[in-house]
């Protein structure tokens, strides 16, 4: 699609939306200004001497602008940054605290509900946690406490990731797949060294903290001065050196490229460093970045880590760095920080320093002459308590009033990876490409710091669709690029299948029969992101239906990967007994011909054991076989992969029969079991069901387009069939003249107005099923449904501006029968506002979206962590989560709009919007 009109988008400055007063202002009465630290932070200050130089930085217009940029004292834009984007000044403060959801929370109503299950939660927890001494795959005791710090994380899909704080720190880690932990290592920094006529003028850690270690360098640098700028996978930090005249723009780069399967799997990340000297003299710059040996945890002092310097050379281009060799028992890892050697850039280092000391001989060593001393050979290997880091230093002269590059890498190996149960092997995908020894950290980051420019082609070639288009808002750019970081940041694992691999070892006792899986898997390998940081289960499947647009559209055939994963399960059975949470009943683990809820635990062996959920025994769950057949449908109507659809057909036969026992009373329709037998796994359903039963027609509806395009006019009645009576069923129990019925019980809610009621209409809208013949559900009814939730789930609900609650009354109060009908899930809300794009309520479909970004990205600190979900006041639940990647699909819907025709989502070459 090129520069077509998108229908009804709201134009920026000109729509009654674009108008609207930003919807949440964080009032900010105090004075901007460093504390009381300040003044000395913006003298320059050789820790090491008395000497100080006063500077000033100049103050000039702002030069960003946006509710968290207020404290920006700078007048710097700094060089290449994008227009569109997450932008925060470094001296932000965001200031409502939030909560994760705990006991403290439930009413008491929901108390005496879930007694049973809290016991047997407790039960289960203890032993898991004190007796067998793992992890719980949801802690539901220790919930990770909201930090508001996060940006951008390195890294491509599937090798791990580092997550950078806006304030440039390093802080959050996975790099054994699934598995993350919270810390910021103080050591690694960026430290900026100018020199002017061979003196030293300037020397600061480019970090706001003042730490309790390393007290020889020159920390607490004025975040007044800067600026993060993030749209991944790109980030921009922006410095103004006070009184220096220069400024630094530092751009990190991930190779996160749609529709690449090869450098979108490489474990690294480039910092291209933009030197602006306003100066009328040459400067001579250096930038060291320094790097502790592990990430942060106990094993950092485990004994027998060590460091070496290296250099590679290849087609003329030379990088040079440190290596830091990790050496653990389970999952060891090379982390690399290199530079590139060019024509007047000087690339030196230091092997290896203790960061739990002073730092004052690193300090000196840059101070004296702005390069590293460089020290040939490995280090020794640490001690047990020990812990060592090390520096990679570039350096060149930019002319007065002149501008040079400097280009560092991180990069990090960790090629042959084991799961919690350490049972199996498996070795990451970019090892077809670089090996499985351990050492290709060197390689790694030569091709990191060589290709990183052509990375940066596509991804502004993909990213300039949306951000040229000038009807779209701004916030709604920034959320549409921002939250992808959840398909590297979500526990991301990407392996190749073992090349000894036969399908039936694959295909598990029953065989799937699935003529491409092998071909498939070998191809493009197997595929799984978390449900989320802290739900810890792979590719949860009722939620990866909302999440699985940014994969289809972006890398097809990863879900087309994920897709062949599901159905080898479907076929198989798990026959262990266990309790269940929620019910306290026992069952086994899974069942022959369901869709699983998971396909495991990172924390023990995925794909081998799946189901690792057992709060409900989801084989009496409603949505899970309905979002595969929904799903194979859509990603075959995208992909026209007509191979994958053959594939999956009979598994879709298989998991409709198994459906069809749902529908009791042989209406057509299926019925809800009376428990919360669905996504929204703590609310209640019974009877026939708008979110279920919509599901339910959007299924057969596809199985009746899948049996016309595959010629099986035996299915293909059979299912019409179907389709004709339950749609009269559905509308005869549950429309009410307005919007569908949240069920058909009779219940005291059974009128709540759920803002997830078009669920099955925005899939079919997706699919261009949604006319003429196949209309489902009648146009007048889909559009009635949606005002009424924007009227009452979306506009009466906190002013409007916290996007639409799961559950409304109909007298305008939230429905509080659950503990997830008054909760907000951003991801729901996502969809809600693709379906009211696609149905031409296109102002309130980003009316609807506006006020889950501006809360979850500009209120509370929540950016590069979206949870599941928040409550209105105090609350949040589940952070860093999979659903809100169902954004995509506002994109989808938005140019399915302008051009009445499937997006091309299969060109390698091409960026998915040419
Ligand atoms: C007696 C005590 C004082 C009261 C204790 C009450 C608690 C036991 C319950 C109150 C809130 C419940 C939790 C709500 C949400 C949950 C999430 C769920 O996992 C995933 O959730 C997704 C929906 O957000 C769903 O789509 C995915 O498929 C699920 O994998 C697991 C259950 C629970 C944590 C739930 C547990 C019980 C409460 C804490």
């Amino acid at each position: 699609m090129g520069q077509s009109t998108l229908k009804g988008v709201p134009r920026a400055g000109k729509s009654p939306v674009a108008e609207l007063a930003p919807l949440h202002h964080n009032l900010d009465m105090t004075t901007p200004g460093c504390s009381e630290g300040r003044d000395s932070r913006s003298l320059w200050r050789d820790p090491n001497s008395s000497a100080t130089s006063r500077v000033h930085a100049q103050k000039g217009s702002r030069a960003a602008a946006g509710p968290l940029v207020r404290r920006y004292e700078g007048a710097a834009r700094g060089r290449g940054v994008a227009a569109a984007g997450w932008r925060v000044c470094l001296a932000h403060r965001f200031e409502e605290p939030r909560q994760p959801y705990g006991a403290g929370d439930v009413p008491f109503h929901d108390v005496l509900r879930h007694i049973g299950l809290a016991l047997r939660y407790f039960r289960w927890w203890y032993k898991k946690t004190r007796i067998e001494k793992k992890s719980a795959f949801i802690d539901l005791l220790c919930a990770v406490p909201l930090q508001q710090i996060y940006g951008c994380p390195l890294g491509g899909i599937g090798g791990g990731t580092i997550t950078r704080g806006w304030r440039g720190e390093f802080c959050r880690w996975q790099l054994n797949p699934g598995i993350y932990h919270y810390e910021t290592v103080i050591a690694n920094q960026f430290t900026v060294c100018l020199r002017c006529k061979g003196q030293t003028v300037y020397q600061q850690v480019l970090s706001v903290e003042r730490p309790s270690t390393l007290q020889g360098w020159n920390w607490g640098y004025c975040g007044h001065y800067a600026f993060y700028h993030a749209l991944y996978p790109r980030a921009w930090m922006v410095y103004e050196l006070p009184g220096q005249n220069v400024v630094l723009t530092c751009r990190q780069v991930s190779p996160v490229i749609p529709h690449d399967y090869k450098d979108s799997s490489l474990p690294v990340g480039v910092f291209i460093w933009e030197v602006e000297n306003g100066k009328d003299e040459d400067v001579d710059v250096s930038i060291m970045f320094s790097l502790q040996n592990g990430t942060g945890t106990k094993e950092d002092r485990s004994g027998g880590h060590w460091n070496e310097p290296f250099a590679f050379e290849k087609d003329g281009e030379r990088v040079a760095g440190v290596l830091l060799h990790h050496c653990t028992r389970v999952n060891p890892f090379t982390l690399a920080i290199s530079a590139r050697e060019k024509a007047g850039t000087g690339v030196t280092h230091l092997t290896a320093f203790n960061p739990t000391g002073s730092g004052r001989e690193v300090w000196q060593d840059l101070l004296q002459d702005g390069r590293l001393d460089s020290p040939a050979g490995k280090s020794s290997l640490t001690e047990k308590g020990e812990v060592t880091a090390a520096a990679v230093c570039a350096s060149c002269r930019v002319p007065a009033r002149g501008h040079r590059t400097l280009e560092l890498a991180l990069a990090w190996d960790m090629p042959r990876v084991y799961f919690g149960s350490k049972e199996k092997l498996h070795l990451r995908r970019y090892t077809r490409f670089f090996g499985s020894g351990g050492d290709a950290a060197p390689a790694l980051s030569h091709h990191a710091l060589t290709h990183y420019e052509e990375w940066e082609r596509k991804i502004e070639a993909w990213q300039n669709f949306p951000l040229a288009h000038s009807q779209l808002p701004s916030w709604y750019k920034s959320a549409l690029f921002n939250e992808l970081y959840f398909v590297t940041d979500g526990g991301t694992i990407w392996v190749e299948l073992p090349p000894d691999c036969h399908a039936e070892d694959l295909q598990g006792p029953a065989g799937a029969g699935l003529s491409h899986l092998l071909p498939v898997l070998r191809e493009y390998g197997r595929f799984a992101y978390l449900e989320g940081q802290e739900y810890r289960m792979y590719n949860t499947y009722d939620v990866h239906f909302y999440a699985s647009f940014a994969l289809v559209m972006l890398w097809p055939k990863l879900q087309i990967s994920l897709q062949y994963d599901i159905a080898v399960t479907v076929v198989n059975e798990d026959v262990q007994p266990r309790q269940y949470l929620m019910c306290g009943q026992t069952a086994q683990v899974k069942l022959k011909n369901v869709v699983p809820h998971d396909i495991g635990d990172p924390g023990d062996e995925p794909w081998q054991r799946v189901n690792a959920y057992l709060m409900h025994d989801t084989a009496d769950w409603k949505d899970l076989n309905l979002k595969f057949v929904l799903q194979v449908y859509r990603d075959y109507y995208l992909t026209r992969d007509s191979l994958y659809l053959r594939d999956m057909w009979p598994v879709c036969q298989a998991v409709m029969e198994s459906e069809l026992k749902f529908d009791m009373d042989n209406d057509g329709l299926i019925e809800n079991g009376g428990f919360a037998d669905q996504t929204y796994d703590a609310w209640v359903v019974n009877g026939a069901s708008a979110y279920c039963g919509g599901l339910w027609l959007a299924a057969v509806c596809v199985m009746c387009k899948m049996a016309e395009v595959l010629g099986d006019a035996e299915i293909q009645q059979k299912y019409t069939d179907i389709l004709s009576k339950g749609k009269e069923a559905f509308e005869r129990m549950l429309w009410n003249g307005k919007y569908y019925n949240y069920d058909s019980s009779g219940s005291d809610t059974s009128s709540s107005i759920m803002s997830d009621q078009c669920a099955g209409q925005w899939f079919l809208g997706a699919c261009g099923l949604d006319q003429g013949e196949f209309e489902v559900f009648p146009k007048s009814h889909v559009v009635s449904a949606l005002k009424t939730i924007f009227e009452k789930n979306v506009m009466s609900f906190a002013g409007g501006t916290m996007g639409a609650v799961n559950g409304m009354r109909p007298d305008g109060v939230p429905d509080t029968s659950s503990v997830q009908s008054n909760e907000v899930w951003i991801g729901v809300v996502y969809a809600l506002a693709a379906t009211m794009i696609q149905e031409g309520l296109v102002e309130e479909g980003f009316r609807t979206a506006e006020g889950c970004y501006r809360t979850v990205w500009e209120r509370l600190g929540m950016a590069f962590q979206t949870p599941e979900a928040y409550r209105e006041k105090k609350v949040y639940r589940s952070l860093a989560y999979m659903r809100p990647l169902s954004i995509w699909s506002m994109q989808l819907a938005l140019e399915r709009r302008a051009s009445r025709a499937p997006a091309p989502v299969q060109s390698p070459q091409v960026p998915i919007h040419p």
